[in-house]
């Protein structure tokens, strides 16, 4: 029975997570570099919290509930009570490798450990910790209150209880599941990121300015978001490992993350979350950047 779930990472996922298993009655401690990160982080997800009392979805009560469930620090021995850990750090194998390195002798042995990832194979990262039996995918997409799906993908070495266990956690959170082969991107972004990249490359060619692909794509095929505004909400550093993995893993050019996605993440132009990417969002409305 999981009571305890720690999460590495007070990035826009980690938050997400957080929330959702805080909120479904779970104690939640997050791990991340920073204090002030974490801070951030938990005033983001208060700030969700309210909108759902605004909304009427949520009493003061529960909101307040939830918020004392949360804990978070930068100190890593703070997982050691963890039933579940869930890593959810930047999509960067070396930097998810070095922290289950440091993670893995701080939890209790028989404690299941899972990553956010949105793309890396779960075999090898499973590789990297002490415990690949108790090791998989448990991928949430963004924003998490709010999507109802996540992605469950095991590793060659995951066994059956994990499994049951990470449907059961997902099941308690009110998410539908689909199971994913261990394969690049899995199933979700294998689909949807060469459609961005391929968006990025409309715009790259001059076939359409960030507006007209937007807009196109909202009204014309009923996407929620365009595919530019979609890329800047994920993070173009996210798109680009995601991108740089199929490339990589599937050896088909028709993956070649596009040029100007990559001369944005060499910019530091990151979307939503570093101020600036397809659109400027650093004044009163989002204001495209091409
Ligand atoms: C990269 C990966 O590995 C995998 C991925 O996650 S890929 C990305 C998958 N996600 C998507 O494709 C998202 C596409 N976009 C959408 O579905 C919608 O634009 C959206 C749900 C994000 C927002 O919907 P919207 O109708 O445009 O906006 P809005 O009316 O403001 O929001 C709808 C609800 O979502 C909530 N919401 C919006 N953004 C939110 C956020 N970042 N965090 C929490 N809640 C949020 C709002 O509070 C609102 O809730 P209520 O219904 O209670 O009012
Ligand atoms: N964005 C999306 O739409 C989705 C992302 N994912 C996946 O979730 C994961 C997180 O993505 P996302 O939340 O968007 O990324 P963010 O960039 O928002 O957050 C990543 C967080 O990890 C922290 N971090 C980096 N290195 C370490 C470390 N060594 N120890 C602890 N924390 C660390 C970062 O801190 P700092 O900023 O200080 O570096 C940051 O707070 C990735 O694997 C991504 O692929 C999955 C589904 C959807």
């Amino acid at each position: 029975m999981l009571k305890n779930i720690g999460i590495i990472g007070a990035g826009q996922m980690g938050c997400g997570i957080a929330h959702v298993s805080a909120a479904a009655g779970y104690r939640v401690h997050i791990y991340d570099l920073s204090q002030d990160r974490i801070e951030s982080g938990l005033a983001t997800i208060n700030g969700n919290l309210a909108r759902l009392v605004t909304n009427g979805k949520m009493t003061d009560e529960e909101r307040k509930a939830t918020l004392s469930r949360i804990s978070g620090s930068a100190d890593v021995n703070d997982l050691a009570p963890s039933d579940l850990v869930i890593e959810a750090a930047t999509e960067d194998e070396s930097v998810k490798r070095k922290i289950y390195s440091q993670v893995c002798p701080v939890m209790k042995p028989e404690a299941l450990l899972a990553t956010n990832t949105s793309s890396l194979s779960i075999t090898r990262l499973a590789a990297a910790t002490d415990r690949a039996e108790r090791f998989m995918g448990i991928h949430f997409m963004n924003p998490v209150p709010v999507m109802k799906l996540v992605e469950l993908v095991r590793g060659i070495a995951t066994d059956e209880k994990t499994f049951t266990a990470a449907k059961e956690f997902v099941g308690s959170l009110e998410k539908t599941v689909t199971v994913a082969e261990d394969f690049p991107a899995f199933i979700v972004n294998r689909i949807l990121l060469p459609m961005i990249n391929e968006a990025i490359y409309t715009l790259y060619e001059g076939v359409g300015t960030v507006d007209a692909i937007d807009t196109a794509m909202k009204l014309g095929a009923n996407h929620p978001m365009g595919p530019l505004q979609l890329a800047d909400f994920i993070g173009l550093d996210t798109c680009l490992s995601i991108m740089q993995v199929l490339h990589d893993g599937l050896a088909d050019s028709k993956y070649r993350p596009c040029p100007l996605l990559v001369k944005y993440v060499e910019a530091g132009w990151l979307g939503r979350k570093s101020g600036r990417g397809f659109y400027d969002y650093r004044g009163e409305v989002p204001v495209p950047t091409r």
